[in-house]
């Protein structure tokens, strides 16, 4: 992998890389945020997984994340939210389907599959990647917001061997049913909706209950909230399934990074609870 950038920032390193991705068959960027302690050890890291139109930048730049993971001592690695490139295949002039719009799935469909395979990418090429060439422990949490809540939930509770703990903001907590996640998932899972149910939070906690210790904060003002985030869903099926969850709900605050950047600082403390025992 190749750092394209460095800045000082907190004491530690605002970076971001470029890499050759086998998994999705193309030149991918990220950004990682080494703390201070990176200087002396391995540290563990937060994923955070960013929404629909986002690149590696919007949260290094907009979610003010750095000096609280510097204090706490945490690494943030922050993927691209899809692959990239002249030969990637796109939805021109569509912002919720194709580049900037991967869904963190493997699709399994033409013409998405030979790239977007942003599950894999996530789950394995990344953290081997970066805890090869960074100082990095294996100690992982997973979060992300809206699209990126949805990925965070459902990796995480997929593979709660490789994570400790997993949070979203605003997640789309049942991609099956709102218009984002059934257009998406019609593009790249195809119609069969039994292959849906692996990328939906609510039944995956339906199916294995809650497998890690998992966080959500969703702001009211929200104007994505009743048709397409639904957090009343995933707070029935937390509660149906017995999970100690909390979906946090807050007056006012509506779906952009002001709302991130409020409560960074909570949702990174809580990651420090497990990463850092
Ligand atoms: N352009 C669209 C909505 C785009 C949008 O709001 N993107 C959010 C994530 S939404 C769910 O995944 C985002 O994070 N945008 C980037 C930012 O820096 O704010 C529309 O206009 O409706």
């Amino acid at each position: 992998m190749e750092l394209v950038s460095e800045t000082r920032c907190f004491d530690g390193r605002q970076q971001q890389y470029q890499h050759q991705s086998s998994t999705l068959n193309c030149n991918m960027q990220f950004s990682v945020y080494l703390p201070p302690a990176a200087e002396h050890k391995p540290v563990p890291a937060v994923y955070f997984l960013s929404g629909l139109t986002c690149t590696d930048q919007n949260f290094a730049t907009k979610a003010g994340a750095q000096r609280v993971a510097a204090n706490l001592g945490l690494a943030l690695i922050i993927p691209d939210t899809s692959p990239r490139g002249d030969d990637v295949a796109d939805a021109d002039g569509e912002y919720d389907l194709g580049c900037g719009a991967g869904f963190y799935l493997n699709a399994t469909q033409q013409p998405w599959r030979q790239h977007y395979q942003m599950y894999d990418y996530i789950v394995s090429e990344l953290p081997q990647l970066v805890e090869q060439h960074l100082p990095l422990n294996d100690r992982r949490a997973i979060a992300g917001h809206s699209m990126g809540g949805h990925g965070a939930l459902v990796i995480g509770l997929r593979n709660p061997a490789r994570y400790l703990s997993c949070s979203a903001f605003s997640p789309i907590s049942n991609p099956s049913n709102c218009p984002w996640g059934e257009k998406a998932f019609s593009a790249y899972l195809g119609d069969d909706k039994a292959a849906w149910k692996q990328y939906d939070s609510c039944e995956l906690l339906r199916e294995f209950g809650q497998t890690l210790p998992l966080r959500v904060d969703q702001g009211l003002a929200d104007n994505f909230l009743d048709q397409q985030l639904k957090p009343e869903v995933l707070k029935q099926t937390l509660s149906d399934v017995g999970g100690d969850g909390k979906v946090h709900l807050h007056e006012g605050y509506d779906h952009s990074y002001y709302f991130i950047a409020s409560f960074i600082e909570e949702q990174l403390r809580f990651h420090a609870r497990y990463l850092q025992q």
